[in-house]
């Protein structure tokens, strides 16, 4: 599938520091190893109700990893997926009576066309759950040769041969290194799993799996449901957990460096993806898992279901600046969990005219410090709220003293501002 294009990055004198990321398997801060190519899988959109903010403020967290592996001058290989075929987004399409298809159409163009404005770099391969069928097919059907999934006996209201993983048996690989056992990513218990299981997609009580927690991999074709050829699986469609893993599998190395998504996809998505990884291929899915906060709205989490829903495309509607919108996220720090009002949009516009105000007194000498500054604190877990304060003292104390305008540095401090926050001054 297309994906949008990248604004350009300015290139920095100097480079990024050692990167460290809080890995959510390992449970703390750690060095992500340096190589000459980094790899993420950044989870893509559902689409529907894109873009909002929570969903912004992920991309825009990922974004932020890109940039400073960039910035530490090495290549990165990026893809993301589209969840083109799914419950939530045929409910939704029923729910508003359009097509399915042209609900996720509509959807992508919109989140690219956000994505574009927030001057989130675009991934390298950007894939669809449809397209990537004729690659899921073989992967399942490896999966049941290799005594590691298995087909579900039908009852009144479920037809026979519904695919499941075993999350028992998947540990069990002989060939392979450093095992995966159900738990390695999220590190919760089993009550805690069989809740979030019921609450995101998953199905405890399905009658005929081995293990309440076993995923689905193929749905075989219903009535009134879309459906591909699934070769020996019959005509259906894939599970959820399974596309990501195979696609990233297709398009990054095993394992690949990170794998991204908002906080609610530790489990069970993350945590299923990394267990059919090993039982596909013997080694991990990802070096690390990396998570970004929940946006909420009045401490609500913002989602789709709840319909609290602050979009981007409304904004940029309303006349707002893109670069304020990131600026806004951007004030709270990746990891955590928050909550959008418009007092802080408003101190984020604040903030924006202030540096602009600042460049044109820029002192001179004023920018290396600064951009050492800001590349320290991304360097210890993307900490962008510091880098913000960082830019917030250099620009106080640029008017304060009210030079000469330095060209040389007005040009790198917009530069860095940029290349290392993807804020257009
Ligand atoms: N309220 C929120 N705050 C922060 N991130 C969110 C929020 N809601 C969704 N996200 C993140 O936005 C991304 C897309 O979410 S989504 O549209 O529901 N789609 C999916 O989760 C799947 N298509 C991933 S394969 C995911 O990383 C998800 O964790
Ligand atoms: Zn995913």
């Amino acid at each position: 599938m297309k994906s949008w294009t990248s604004r350009p990055v300015p290139e920095l004198p100097g480079s990024m520091p050692q990167l460290r990321l809080y890995d959510t398997a390992i449970g703390r801060v750690v060095d992500v190893e340096r190589q000459p190519e980094q790899s993420m899988y950044v989870c893509g959109i559902t689409p529907y109700d894109a873009t909002h903010m929570g969903h912004a403020a992920s991309y825009v967290a990922f974004d932020l990893l890109n940039r400073a592996w960039r910035d530490a001058g090495v290549r990165v290989s990026y893809v993301q997926n589209v969840t083109d075929i799914d419950d939530p987004l045929l409910e939704r399409a029923t729910a508003t009576g359009v097509d399915w298809r042209d609900l996720a159409q509509s959807q992508i163009d919109l989140f690219q066309t956000d994505m574009d404005a927030l001057n989130v770099l675009a991934p390298n391969h950007y894939i669809g759950a449809v397209e990537a069928i004729p690659d899921i097919v073989p992967a399942i059907e490896q999966l049941i040769a290799d005594g590691i999934a298995y087909r579900v006996a039908g009852s009144e209201e479920e037809p026979d041969g519904d695919v499941y993983y075993d999350v028992e048996t998947a540990g069990k690989r002989s060939d392979a290194t450093d095992a995966w056992t159900l738990g390695d990513v999220s590190g919760l218990g089993e009550k805690e799993m069989l809740e979030l299981f019921a609450e995101r997609g998953g199905d405890p009580a399905r009658a005929g799996k081995r293990h309440a927690l076993d995923p689905l991999l193929w749905r075989v074709a219903r009535d009134g449901e879309p459906s591909w050829p699934g070769a020996t699986l019959g005509d259906g469609r894939p599970g959820w957990h399974i596309e990501c893993t195979v696609i990233a599998q297709k398009y990054l190395p095993a394992p690949f460096t990170v794998q991204g998504g908002g906080s609610d996809l530790v489990f069970p998505h993350h945590e299923m993806g990394a267990g059919h990884a090993y039982s596909l291929s013997g080694v991990p899915l990802a070096r690390h898992y990396s998570h970004a906060g929940m946006v909420g709205l009045d401490g609500e989490k913002m989602s789709k279901s709840k319909g609290n829903l602050v979009l981007v495309s409304k904004l940029r509607a309303a006349g707002e600046e893109p670069a304020a919108i990131r600026l806004a996220i951007l004030a709270h720090h990746y990891r955590s969990d928050w909550s959008w009002t418009d007092a802080e949009f408003a101190e984020a516009k604040d903030r924006l005219t202030q540096w602009r105000a600042a460049l044109d007194c820029a002192p001179a000498g004023s920018a290396a410090g600064l951009i050492s500054a800001m590349r320290d604190e991304l360097a210890n877990d993307l900490n962008a709220p510091g880098a913000i304060t960082a830019v917030d003292s250099w620009a106080k104390e640029a008017i304060r003293t009210a030079a000469e305008k330095s060209e040389q540095d007005t040009a790198l401090v917009t530069d860095a501002i940029d290349a290392l926050l993807g804020v257009e001054l």
